[in-house]
């Protein structure tokens, strides 16, 4: 095989503060990354999936097995260094999309290293810089909530999103709203809600918020087209759009009119370029959404949110939002904006010290 083998790297990255969200509290990240070694040069993935399956099904454990039996194994045959071909090589493998986009991602990074070409440049790219928005977790207090965004909107950012779930949400934006006027605004339930709760979830018609973010459950489609007729403020879907597919249909169907596209969830960063192609067929705005991700995955996040269709600002804080030190040169803001990496491939590579004391398993998977 063109391809010699894959590294897969386990890395554990304390967080600087605790990250709440409707499914649960995370104060560490378990991350996988993968190292693709070819003649030419070496390139570098990273998995969104998270240590345990509470945002979608795939997680860590899973994700090192299905890449070790599976993935990995079929490319055993890839006749060159082209994302394209594998692509085609895992898709007869069916869900495991983080896994895979880990993948493909990593073998990218490697054919554009060798093509010296950007990530950015290869995806379509319009811009040198990117809005960072800001994803901020429930807190204890409303007190606290209103001090987290104080500091966060003193770093600059664009936009603020505010997890919400039953219980805290109407009040938590009224807090923010009362404290910084009309800041670009939006909110994320991931899936905490359901139709029986539509007029709770009116009341945040009031507030001028940029989005509701996936109020209801992924499987659920037609009910955000039903939730839809009775709000005001678009709806966002995440975890519902898994690729091109799901997304034309949810459009179809009425059940957003905003997407929050995540290379991870939807497969890969191919797919992550159709869902924004098809979505601009729409007119349906698109912002890059962020699974926590190290300086790899932020720096490929910043390459596509610098497509044209990319209207909102996307959750691409600046590494310092969740590390202490992140396992690359650390991605930063200036004036709110992030810069989109000019490097080939991903433009970013993991720091060996760094690396080294993130690590808590490593494995070669040689083809
Ligand atoms: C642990 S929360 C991960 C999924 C969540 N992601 C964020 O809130 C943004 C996280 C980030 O800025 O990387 C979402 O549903 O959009
Ligand atoms: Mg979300």
């Amino acid at each position: 095989s063109a391809l010699e083998g894959i590294e897969m790297r386990r890395l554990r990255l304390p967080l600087v503060s605790p990250f709440r969200t409707s499914f649960g509290t995370q104060t560490t990240k378990d991350v996988l990354i993968l190292r693709a070694v070819t003649a030419d040069a070496e390139g570098w993935g990273e998995c969104v999936a998270a240590q345990h399956p509470l945002y979608a099904s795939e997680y860590v454990g899973a994700a090192m097995i299905t890449l070790r039996d599976f993935l990995v194994p079929a490319l055993r045959d890839l006749p060159a260094i082209d994302v394209n071909l594998v692509s085609a090589a895992l898709d007869r493998f069916r869900g495991h999309r983080m896994s895979k986009a880990a993948l493909e991602m990593a073998v990218w990074d490697a054919e554009l290293r060798g093509l010296g070409m950007p990530l950015s440049r290869a995806l379509g790219a319009v811009h040198t810089s990117v809005p960072s928005g800001v994803s901020v977790g429930i807190m204890d207090t409303l007190d606290e909530l209103v001090t987290a965004v104080g500091a966060y909107l003193a770093d600059g950012y664009r936009r603020i999103k505010l997890k919400i779930e039953p219980g805290w949400d109407v009040a938590a934006v009224r807090a923010i709203r009362d404290e910084f006027g009309d800041i670009p605004l939006q909110v994320d339930a991931n899936a905490a809600y359901t139709l029986a709760d539509v007029d709770q979830l009116r009341k945040l018609d009031d507030f001028d918020l940029l989005l509701i973010e996936q109020p209801m459950a992924e499987e659920n489609v037609l009910g955000h087209a039903e939730l839809a007729r009775h709000l005001r403020t678009p709806i966002c879907l995440d975890e519902s759009i898994t690729s091109a597919r799901a997304a034309a249909d949810a459009i179809r169907l009425g059940a957003c009119r905003v997407v929050n596209i995540k290379a991870g969830r939807v497969g890969g960063y191919l797919e992550a370029r159709r869902v924004h192609d098809l979505c601009q067929a729409h007119d349906v705005p698109v912002w890059c959404g962020g699974m926590v991700e190290t300086g790899l995955g932020r720096a490929a996040n910043a390459a596509l949110a610098a497509l044209p269709g990319m209207r909102l600002p996307g959750d691409i804080s600046a590494s310092s939002r969740f590390y202490h030190q992140d396992i690359t040169p650390p991605l930063e803001l200036s004036d709110g904006y992030m810069s989109v990496p000019e490097g080939p491939g991903l433009g970013v590579t993991p720091d060996p010290e760094a690396l080294a004391a993130a690590t808590v398993h490593t494995e070669w998977l040689p083809l």
